[in-house]
């Protein structure tokens, strides 16, 4: 049977903004305040998905979520009608209004953890929805996420879906963005690599002492447990409390792996022999490894940050090259684009690198990686998806003619206030979910 990997990109919601909310990611706070433009946002979304479409690779797309998010306002004491709460929050509480507004659910990354059906031990591809404990306006996607999810994979024969973990920071969980999993093909058991920032239950262990780590082993070994992994599949690897200070807020702003391949920067974990070794262990002979290990000699950490050289999409091309899916930011970087270009040929399995504009995203310090979710899947699982969420020619031009309908050219600090927004934003979310077969996700739906 065939195997491969799917890649499910968030697609950019209506109030794609620049609020500063995400203390410990850089781009965030630098570009606070900052005017988006949500419709570019989209479309430049959008692009990325069609053109890995038709580099052969299945690509499907993951719906935004309804923001502002007035439910939340109302749990927190704010009432009247919906534009009074809007109102009322932007009056008495604009830092919560704007958290409350944020489309970071974009980052699909973040959205889940996935185990694919070799590597589970009931034969299933599992689901765990983020619960993103860690900044507020994050923790408010993994309801919806879970819902979303559940329309898009509902087949109970190929998929388990579990409820995101408990909502507290001992189990601070960020989803895949903490998560890659090495294999020799997609269908093969493979070895899942978990990655945290911290021990919930022992603080004499290193922690980061500047910016949260966001997710902790205890959030990795749970998902592993619900998701039947064995032993050998899986790994747990600590990210280096230093670089996380440094603006590492994920480990895909650091390493980034597929197949038998993991690309990362020497400074990105703690005891990094031990667990390479661990890797090459559990990981057994079947097809080489691959480490490639970025020297700071070759690239900073500060430098990975700035460009995102590591939150670059690794995939396999049908003749089984691999390329790298990068920001338009590492081309714009001499040291980061000759890097890539002398990588491509050295004899790894990477032999291409391609482009991509996604700076609406990128301001925000989501790049290509954290715009996707990935699911290794067979053609039987594959056929078994929702099929109105696979992006193909018409699904594309379909959403660009939806963004040019209700997506405005910008959005600044002042315009979340406007109630407006709420409005257009279920108008669009209405038809999107006709557009793609979800059914009734979003609470405004299920009133
Ligand atoms: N690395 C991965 N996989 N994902 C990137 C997530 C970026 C997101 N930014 C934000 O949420 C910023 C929102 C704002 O400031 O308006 C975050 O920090 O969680």
């Amino acid at each position: 049977m065939k195997f491969f990997e799917a890649n499910f990109d968030g697609l950019v919601g209506p109030t794609h903004n620049y609020a500063g909310l995400s203390i410990g990611n850089v781009a965030s706070l630098n570009n606070a305040k900052n005017t988006s433009s949500p419709k570019q946002a989209a479309k430049q979304g959008l692009q990325k998905m069609k053109s890995l479409s038709e580099l052969g690779l299945i690509q499907g797309v993951l719906a935004p979520q309804e923001r502002p998010d007035v439910y939340t306002l109302r749990r927190l004491g704010f009432t009247g009608t919906d534009s009074d709460v809007i109102s009322k929050a932007a009056k008495q509480a604009p830092a919560v209004l704007k958290a409350v507004c944020s489309a970071s659910s974009m980052w699909t990354a973040n959205a889940a953890t996935i185990s694919p059906s070799a590597d589970t031990a009931d034969g299933k591809i599992h689901f765990t929805p983020a619960n993103l404990t860690n900044k507020f306006h994050r923790s408010l996607e993994p309801l919806t996420t879970g819902r979303i999810l559940k329309a898009m994979f509902s087949d109970e024969k190929y998929f388990a879906h579990h409820q995101h973990l408990p909502d507290n920071d001992h189990f601070g969980d960020e989803g895949a963005a903490n998560h890659t999993r090495l294999c020799s093909d997609y269908g093969q058991a493979g070895v899942e690599l978990f990655v945290y920032g911290r021990y919930a239950f022992d603080a004499s262990k290193p922690a980061p002492k500047r910016f949260p780590a966001r997710h902790t082993l205890e959030a990795c070994e749970a998902v592993a447990r619900l998701h039947g992994l064995s032993e050998h599949g899986a790994v747990m690897m600590q990210q280096n409390p230093d670089v996380i200070d440094q603006g590492v807020f994920h480990n895909d702003v650091i390493a980034v792996g597929n197949q038998n391949v993991l690309f990362f920067h020497e400074q990105a974990f703690v005891d990094t022999q031990a667990k390479l070794d661990e890797i090459r262990r559990k990981f057994g002979t079947a097809a080489d490894l691959h480490f490639i290990e970025v020297k700071s000699s070759e690239v900073s950490v500060a430098e990975a940050v700035k460009t995102y050289l590591f939150n670059t999409q690794l995939v396999t091309l049908a003749n089984g090259d691999m390329a790298i899916i990068a920001p338009t930011e590492c081309r714009d970087s001499d040291t980061v684009s000759a890097y890539l270009e002398q990588l491509t040929g050295r004899g790894t399995p990477i032999r291409q690198v391609h482009y991509f504009d996604v700076k609406q995203s990128m301001q925000n310090g989501g790049g290509p990686a954290c715009l996707r979710l990935r699911v290794a899947m067979s053609e039987a699982e594959h056929q078994a998806v929702n099929p109105a969420v696979l992006m193909n020619d018409s699904l594309f031009v379909r959403l660009n003619q939806w963004v040019d309908k209700h997506y405005r050219d910008q959005i600044c600090e002042d315009d979340l206030a406007d109630p407006q927004l709420l409005i257009e934003s279920r108008q669009a979310l209405d038809e999107l979910t006709q557009i793609l077969k979800l059914g009734s996700v979003y609470q405004f739906q299920r009133n």
